[in-house]
């Protein structure tokens, strides 16, 4: 569960008078989430989300976040809007960290998601891609290359612990993206972390994006990437071609897929696979025993970075034959 802060009702009512809301009815925390601490408010109008940011989302990127949400909902992409406070501000301050209501949005996210629904995340991911086109403010990754070699300093030392050997093989692995990270391929804003618990859908129906916390400028054939690895590999560690073919086709109806960006998604994977390998073990070596929150395990996304040193041809991850090199 993540809920780091915890807030007063007399605080919350005094907070909330500076929204066109109604009155509070109810609130509770909500027991999801890895990076701040949410919370469902029932008001006498709609329901609503209030975040408060914490640990990881560093307050000078706040408008980013809030200003790429209000771009893409009037782009055409279905995600949560941020509600204005009566003198026009985004962002307030409750229990001592910037806080923001978000509108509702309805589904649920899919514990079992199979093809059709990849395809659907594919077109997603691609609409929001050139939703955000033309989106003015500019958020460089900080979760690229530099700040992969941050991570890893944190943790090297203690890598081991979580199994023999890691230490070599992720500063081998960190070389190696060095040597070979691609310097030029199309960009823009990005998702960066459109795992299955940030999608909701009705029915089989995407209904929306949400959690745009790491969002930023980067390739886009990177956060393709991140998605092949959050969509397409079963639990037993295995990847499934044919979801990882479903979410391909999907981006490709909405958004091309040039030939660099094909031939590049192994390592793009790769790189991938290791920034959530690596905020895992950060996290995993870090968080308090008893924390209010389920940590992650790395040693998933170090399977999956082991399969992608593996691929030799693009068409291994479902592109056509024709298509992929
Ligand atoms: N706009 C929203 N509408 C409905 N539920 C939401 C919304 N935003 C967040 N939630 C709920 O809160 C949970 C955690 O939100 P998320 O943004 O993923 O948190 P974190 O950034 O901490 O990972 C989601 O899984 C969902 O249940
Ligand atoms: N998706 C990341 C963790 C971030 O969690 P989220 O709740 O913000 O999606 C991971 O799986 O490591």
């Amino acid at each position: 569960m993540a809920v780091y802060t915890d807030i007063s009702e007399d605080d919350l009512r005094a907070f909330l008078t500076q929204y066109d809301v109604g009155e509070l009815t109810s609130y509770k925390g909500i027991a999801e989430g890895v990076e701040n601490s949410n919370f469902l408010l029932h008001t006498t109008r709609e329901p609503l989300i209030l975040t408060l940011y914490e640990k990881r989302v560093e307050k000078a990127d706040l408008p980013f976040f809030l200003g790429l949400m209000q771009h893409l909902a009037a782009h055409g992409l279905s995600c949560p809007l941020p509600l204005p406070r009566s003198d026009g501000e985004l962002l307030g301050e409750l229990s001592g960290r910037p806080a923001a209501i978000i509108t509702f949005l309805e589904g649920m996210w899919l514990r079992k998601p199979e093809a059709r629904h990849c395809r659907e995340v594919g077109r997603a991911l691609a609409t929001m891609h050139v939703a955000g086109e033309g989106f003015q403010l500019k958020r460089p990754n900080a979760l690229s290359l530099e700040g992969w070699k941050g991570l890893w300093q944190k943790s090297a030392e203690r890598a081991d612990e979580v199994e023999p050997g890691l230490q070599e093989e992720i500063t081998e692995e960190l070389a190696f993206l060095e040597a070979h990270w691609p310097r030029d391929l199309p960009s823009g804003v990005i998702h960066a972390d459109l795992f299955p618990d940030n999608v909701f859908f009705l029915g089989d129906d995407l209904s929306g994006l949400i959690d745009f916390y790491f969002a930023c400028n980067d390739f886009y054939a990177y956060d393709v990437a991140i998605c092949l690895n959050a969509w397409c590999f079963e639990k037993d560690g295995s990847y499934n071609l044919t979801k990882g073919m479903a979410l391909l086709e999907g981006y490709r109806e909405v958004r091309p897929l040039s030939k660099e960006e094909m031939d590049a998604l192994a390592v793009l994977a790769r790189g991938s696979a290791l920034r959530f390998f690596l905020t895992r073990l950060y996290d995993w070596l870090t968080t308090p025993a008893g924390a209010l929150v389920v940590k992650k395990d790395p040693l998933e996304y170090l399977k999956k970075l082991r399969f992608h040193r593996a691929i030799v041809s693009s068409v291994e991850y479902g592109l056509a034959p024709d298509i992929a090199s």
